[in-house]
């Protein structure tokens, strides 16, 4: 690929103001195919909102995102996932009262484009459900494909969710605190699924997460946002070490001696 292609995803000089306080401040960020980004920072310094503005659920002050170089930042958050920015653990993902394996074919037949109408064919609805199965067995949720979603528990939605987000097929993967609110037994499970994701290297990848241990474990890359700037990026290691976000994130206090 010629250095001069665009990036997969890109902000430039992304900002937010609410009021006169700046949420997000001019970030500048580009995320290739194949790469698991972590965003960390504190509480409030701006990833959930950054997020947002990412997957069009807020409108950007100023600045622009960019998908294969393309201009979306006036885009609808429906407009952008079509484009192939999947996010997920939004609970609007899902639909309660349909099974579980309703809910990752109606997925499918979106991204597919197929009306009800043309599902009285067997053989095109048949392909459906063999893909939304090959989905739930990947998820682990293939013995529970005839329960409704609003019967599993928290961890089993959250990874229905996440094969509502497979089924779309989307570039782009953002998840928010994934392990949030799971038991123990629940977190490698989705873990081992982003894993298994991020291993396609087909993908582009961005993780908002406060646990350093998962963070380690997964991304390629990390930034820093604090007070809603980006102050950090770069190798999980050198990021971590580096003393602003010693200082900054993990509270560390620069030695004075
Ligand atoms: N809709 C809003 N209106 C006003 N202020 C907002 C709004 N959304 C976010 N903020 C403010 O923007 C700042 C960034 O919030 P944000 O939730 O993005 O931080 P965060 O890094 O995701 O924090 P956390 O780790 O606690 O989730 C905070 O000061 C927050 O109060």
């Amino acid at each position: 690929m010629p250095a001069s292609s665009p990036p997969v995803l890109e902000t430039e000089n992304l900002t937010i103001r609410f009021g006169g306080h700046v949420a997000v401040d001019s970030v500048s960020c580009r995320y290739e195919s194949g790469s698991l980004t972590a965003i960390v920072g504190p509480n409030g310094a701006g990833k959930t909102t950054y997020f947002n503005m990412i997957s069009g659920q807020l409108k950007a002050s100023a600045g622009q995102v960019r998908l294969y170089g393309n201009d979306i930042t006036g885009l609808s958050a429906p407009a952008r996932t079509h484009r192939g920015i999947g996010r997920a653990f939004q609970l609007t993902n899902l639909f309660p009262n349909l099974s579980v394996l309703e809910n990752v074919r109606l997925a499918i037949q979106s991204r597919r484009g197929i009306g009800l109408n043309l599902l009285t064919r067997a053989s095109s609805f048949g392909s459906l459900i063999e893909e939304a199965e090959t989905l739930l067995d990947r998820t682990n949720l293939l013995e529970r494909a005839g329960e409704t979603a609003a019967a599993l528990p928290h961890g089993g939605q959250r990874r229905l969710e996440v094969a509502v987000l497979l089924a779309l097929e989307p570039d782009v993967l953002m998840f928010d605190e994934p392990t949030a609110g799971m038991s123990a037994d629940e977190v490698p499970v989705i873990l081992d699924l982003i894993r298994e994701i991020k291993g396609d290297r087909t993908k582009t990848v961005l993780l908002v997460e406060h646990k350093m241990d998962v963070v380690r474990s997964l991304a390629d890359r990390i930034i820093v946002l604090h007070n809603g700037a980006l102050v950090a990026d770069g190798p999980p290691d050198e990021v971590i070490a580096s003393p602003i976000v010693q200082e900054a994130y993990l509270g560390v206090r620069k030695s004075h001696a």
